[in-house]
């Protein structure tokens, strides 16, 4: 339903957003995941259409967004990260307003409002002002507004930034119903690796403007599916033990904290028996060993160089 065309946004000749190539089927959930400057909102609001790009093409239906804004974007709801609310208004008032902006009126507004109150959880509070919410509170009011249309495609950006856990817990349940349970198509960004990888059937990995990944999770996990993820655990800090494993070729990765050594080595590379010996020579105990598979966070970190909280 929705595609990107080598999407590009430059400022003063500097690419934001570098040739960028997307697609979100019907009823899918795709999440867009990279650290803060990767060029995640730029990207969303190109795809909105409140944001023109300096060059490629959005389609949405086979049809150019950049060339129908106004008809298509009926089609979509969009969440920023902004919080734009009436703090002197109650919520079911916010909701009315933006129902309006919708052409939305009458009956059908009010059982829209009521409908999407239900599906963030905020009935009971309808009539409160909006200045005594929460920050999740009123995020989950704008999801409510961004759903009073019934958009075929709900955008959000980053919608549990910065709010409590109660309403992120919200927020993650009431993504994963439209989704799942309504089918409405969901384009999520996130730097929380654990959230797209919970909601999203696809994700696409962004850093420095460019898409870097894509696929699903056990796709991107497969770039790694060559190499073990082993953390060792010492009775006590050991340099000498740190020094050797990170000569041995197999090591691809090595990082030390206190007592604990976490490396990414070749699969099947014969490291544990090493580091057993090694450990025995120099004289320091190992209390703990663990073989695990890839996170995706490995696989950001892999092909960064950086972790995604950086
Ligand atoms: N109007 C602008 N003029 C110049 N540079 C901009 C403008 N808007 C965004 N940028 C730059 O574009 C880059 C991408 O920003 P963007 O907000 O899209 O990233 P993001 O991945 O959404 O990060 P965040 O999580 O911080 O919102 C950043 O380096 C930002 O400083």
């Amino acid at each position: 339903m929705l595609e990107t065309t080598e999407l590009e946004k430059r400022y003063k000749g500097k690419a934001v957003v570098d040739k960028v190539n997307l697609y979100l089927n019907e009823g899918e959930s795709i999440g867009l995941l990279g650290p803060n400057g990767a060029g995640k909102s730029t990207t969303i609001s190109m795809i909105s259409s409140l944001l023109k790009p300096t060059s490629g093409e959005v389609h949405l239906y086979g049809k150019s967004m950049i060339k129908n804004p106004s008809d298509l974007r009926k089609m979509i709801g969009v969440v920023p990260q902004d919080i734009a609310l009436y703090e002197d208004l109650s919520a079911f008032e916010n909701l009315q307003f933006f129902g309006r902006l919708y052409q939305l009126g009458g009956i059908e507004l009010k059982e829209k409002i009521e409908e999407t109150l239900q599906i963030v959880g905020l009935t009971d509070r309808k009539k409160e002002l909006v200045k005594t919410f929460s920050g999740g509170m009123k995020r989950r009011i704008n999801i409510a507004a961004a759903l009073l249309h019934n958009p075929k495609l709900v955008i959000m950006d980053e919608p549990t930034v910065g709010i409590d856990p109660q309403s992120r817990n919200h927020i993650l349940e009431t993504v994963r119903l439209l989704n799942q349970e309504k089918g409405m198509a969901v384009l999520y960004t996130s730097h929380y690796m654990e959230e797209v990888e919970q909601l999203c059937d696809r994700m696409y990995i962004m850093d420095h403007g460019k898409v870097i990944a894509s696929g699903t999770k056990t796709e991107l996990q497969q770039i790694l599916s060559e190499e073990d993820k082993i953390l060792i655990q010492l009775n006590a800090p050991c340099k000498e033990l740190v020094h050797e494993l990170k000569q041995l070729e197999s090591v691809k990765e090595l990082e030390e904290e206190e007592n604990q050594i976490k490396l990414i080595t070749q699969r099947n590379s014969g490291i544990l028996m090493q580091s057993v010996i090694a450990a025995e020579r120099l004289n320091v105990q190992i209390v703990d060993i663990r073989v695990n598979s890839p996170s995706l966070e490995d696989v950001f970190l892999h092909l960064t160089g950086r972790t995604l909280r950086d």
